[in-house]
């Protein structure tokens, strides 16, 4: 999916949510865990529910990873469902991921061709060489670690390096690589006083930012500051949204979360 088509979902939708499937086996209703698949039984429940309420989707392969070859399979099907049932949907393998230039280019076969993602995050930390492999992919995003939500933040990505804080120098010098027009970045939604700033350095990139709901990120002020003329933003909210309830309607419960925010969005849209 391009960008312009992500706009354009957006914009249809009224919607810039993007639903994190963090699923944790303790998390999830008992019922469920009677199911072949209960991973997946989980992800499809909550999909069908809430598709029409957002236009990403994205798995933390930790989640998937933790629960070994059976794990893989589950984030194989749920991406397999999404493709095939709803193909207007953005899905983002959130996996971190980057290394020398080979490896990477294993890494970015794994999400865009074996598992058909279409996009992934990746760390910069390994500079150029480690992101350029997946930026070499047409119509994938890759999706880089700008502004993290988490505390650790403030140990390197807001420290200055020669004058400048080193996110800055992430936003900066990504934009000269080779199809840059495929980057996106993260900054957390707890970091809302810092996107003027970055909106400066990156007027219309789209940022997926992660950090409302559970991690107590304020979703009115990074829209104040994040909005950019073809929108730009994907707000993400997993816990918030997925763990709603743990009784048989779980499904039509995260919904309602996924309503909030919706709605909220919906309001920011049409000022
Ligand atoms: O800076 C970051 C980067 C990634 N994440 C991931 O996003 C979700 C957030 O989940 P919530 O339950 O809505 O808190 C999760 O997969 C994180 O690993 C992030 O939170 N911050």
């Amino acid at each position: 999916m391009t960008t312009e088509q992500l706009e354009f979902q957006i914009r249809k939708k009224k919607s810039f949510l993007c639903i994190g499937l963090d699923v944790d086996l303790n998390k999830i209703p008992k019922h469920l865990l009677k199911e072949e698949d209960p991973i997946f039984s989980f992800n499809k429940a909550i999909i069908d529910a809430t598709h029409h309420l957002c236009v990403a989707y994205k798995p933390n392969t930790a989640f998937y990873e933790a629960y070994g070859i059976k794990g893989w399979k589950s984030l194989e099907k749920t991406i397999n469902y999404l493709n095939d049932k709803y193909p207007d949907i953005f899905t983002i393998a959130d996996a971190k991921r980057g290394d020398i230039g080979n490896t990477s280019t294993m890494y970015a076969k794994a999400f865009f061709e074996d598992l058909a993602f279409d996009a992934v995050t990746v760390a910069p930390y390994m500079g150029k060489d480690s992101v350029e492999p997946f930026l070499a992919f047409k119509d994938k995003h890759t999706i880089m670690l700008a502004l993290t939500s988490n505390e650790g933040a403030f140990d390197f990505q807001t420290k200055k390096v020669e004058g400048k804080e080193l996110y800055k120098q992430v936003l900066n010098t990504s934009k000269s690589w080779e199809n840059s027009k495929n980057l996106m970045y993260v900054v957390g939604a707890t970091k809302a006083e810092y996107f003027a700033e970055i909106r400066k350095i990156i007027p219309t990139s789209f940022l997926l930012v992660p950090g409302v709901g559970a991690q107590g990120g304020n979703l009115q002020d990074v829209c104040k500051y994040g909005l950019s003329e073809n929108i730009g933003l994907l707000i993400n909210s997993s816990r918030g949204i997925i763990y709603a309830s743990k009784n048989e309607h779980f499904a039509n419960e995260a919904a309602k979360k996924a309503l909030q925010l919706q709605q909220q969005m919906e309001n920011f849209l049409i000022q």
